[in-house]
């Protein structure tokens, strides 16, 4: 039985680099099956909700509560962030096998004065810098190596026009610091938004607290990712903030209390992606419990991706997402500007695609619309192509995607590129191709901590079913539902 080289950090330390734990040299042989999956997994919080709810909830009209909230690096670092703004954030236990709920209350003034670690965190080092803008004091901003190349200007420069003091030396990236004033005008501002969504997000999501509230247009010839600006719309409705789309491309925020409630987060749809992808590779099925019958999260629109693979998806009504697959992949074309977030595991399933299968040649795929994918984590476009092309794929950086061409995949070492996505990919490859070892799969604990404990009980529930080695019974064990409980926090 494989067990993974855990390196998820040390409890209590979500906000940690990992360097150290999880240094590059650290390899996860990434279990293999041949064996049809057969399995259920509950996911976490998603990062996205959570994130807005956390900035939305700091900037409330009084005390609110999140329940199922995300517990990660990229939370805790949102959650460090508010607290260092004055907003106070506790837990609230929910037993010892779920991860707590948070009582939010805002800062009857936010306190300048400090520092905000940023990490890898888009969320945080785009939505943070608004609020601290209406914070008095300076307020410093960092984060991991790579996240001072992730841009920021445009959201830097449309919030110097809207009022805010910031340094940066003309970096346009991290490190900066907003000298807040305790007050922002706010009003009417142009911004290019075609390398992030969340530029949008960010002046929206504390829009309302702008003396004049915002407008925000955007004026470049693209916008990637926007049903996370319809998610962030979405949640100030929630909270009895106004606003609207008075043309494509320009949202208005109204000045006014954003009201505080408790709110439920919905699990994350797109770390999703590659437990549902597993079924496809493996063969068999894998069920995600509590999928939203409605939702803002891109990751719902993997009931319509993944079937373009030849998989079988199935909605519930008690709310039960299944696919069910054969193993055979067939290779696709997607245009996918709106779902950058899937595009690791869509490539991934592309690259399994052509490697083909026993019985089936490899087929070709192209998976386009996504050139902002390079502003993430990583250039996850050139490091997809690289480390494809290392396993033996044939893959091709395209200016805004990546084509696919069959040849067969081996063994080799997988690099994440402290990307959970990168890692999470590795993991999927290697279900189908023997001998890859993902390198930092500590990296998933970005967004999602447990990721290699419920990947295994995602493949072991496979063995189990087909009553392999460890001579399972069943995979409805009292052992198996026991993990589940565990794994699943519930
Ligand atoms: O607002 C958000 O929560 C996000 C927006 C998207 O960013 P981009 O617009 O930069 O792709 C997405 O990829 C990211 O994972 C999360
Ligand atoms: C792009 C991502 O993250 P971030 O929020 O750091 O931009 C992601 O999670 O795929």
């Amino acid at each position: 039985m494989l067990i993974a080289k855990m390196n998820q950090g040390k409890d209590g330390d979500e906000t940690g680099t990992g360097e150290g734990v999880g240094a590059a040299e650290t390899l996860w042989p990434a279990p293999r099956t041949e064996q049809p999956i057969d399995a259920t997994v509950q996911l976490p919080g998603s990062k996205s909700l959570t994130g807005r709810e956390l900035v939305l909830a700091a900037l409330a009209d009084g005390p609110g509560v999140l329940r199922a909230p995300l517990r990660s690096r990229d939370a805790a670092l949102m959650i460090d962030a508010l607290r260092a703004l004055g907003a106070v954030i506790e837990e609230l236990p929910r037993g010892e096998l779920a991860d707590p709920d948070l009582r939010i209350t805002p800062a009857d003034e936010l306190t300048g004065s400090t520092t905000v670690e940023c990490g890898l965190a888009g969320t945080v080092m785009r939505f943070v810098p608004p609020v601290a803008a209406l914070a008095l004091g300076p307020v410093a901003f960092d984060g991991d190596p790579y996240a001072r190349k992730r841009p920021m200007r445009p959201v830097l420069d449309a919030l110097r026009a809207l009022g805010a003091d910031i340094a940066d030396e003309g970096r346009g990236a991290l490190p900066f610091t907003v000298h807040g004033t305790g007050a922002l005008r706010g009003g009417r501002v142009e911004l290019d938004a075609s390398l992030s969504s969340q530029f949008v997000s960010a002046l929206l999501l504390a829009g309302a607290r702008f003396e004049h509230g915002v407008h925000v247009v955007h004026t470049g010839e693209r916008l990637p990712s926007l049903p996370h600006i319809e998610m962030t719309i979405a949640c100030l409705r929630a909270r009895g903030v106004q606003v609207d789309s008075p043309a494509v491309g320009e949202w208005r925020v109204e000045p006014g209390p954003i009201r505080a409630i408790d709110v439920t987060i919905e699990p994350d749809l797109s770390n999703a992606a590659p437990f549902l992808a597993a079924a496809m590779v493996a063969g068999g099925r894998v069920t995600v419990p509590n999928w939203p019958a409605a939702t803002t999260q891109v990751g719902d629109l993997l009931r319509t991706l993944l079937p373009e693979y030849g998989a079988a998806i199935r909605l519930d009504p008690s709310g039960d997402l299944t696919v069910t697959a054969s193993g055979d992949l067939s290779g696709v074309d997607l245009h996918v500007p709106e779902a950058g977030e899937l595009a690791p595991t869509l490539v991934g399933l592309a690259a399994l695609a052509a490697h083909g299968s026993d019985g089936a040649d490899g087929r070709p795929s192209r998976i386009t619309g996504i050139g902002h994918i390079r502003h993430h984590e990583t250039d996850r476009i050139a490091a997809l192509v690289t480390e494809i092309n290392a396993l033996g794929g044939d893959a091709i950086e395209l200016e805004d995607g990546i084509a696919v061409r069959p040849a067969r995949l081996h063994g080799g070492v997988w690099h994440s590129y402290a990307d959970h996505r990168m890692a999470t990919t590795g993991a999927l490859i290697g279900l189908r191709i023997s001998g890859v070892e993902v390198e930092d799969v500590a990296s998933t604990s970005k967004t999602l901590p447990r990721f290699t404990e419920l990947w295994e009980h995602t493949v072991g529930l496979g063995r189990a079913a087909a009553g392999a080695a460890d001579g399972a019974p069943d995979n409805e064990s009292a052992l198996g539902r026991a993990a589940r409980g565990f794994l699943t926090g519930l």
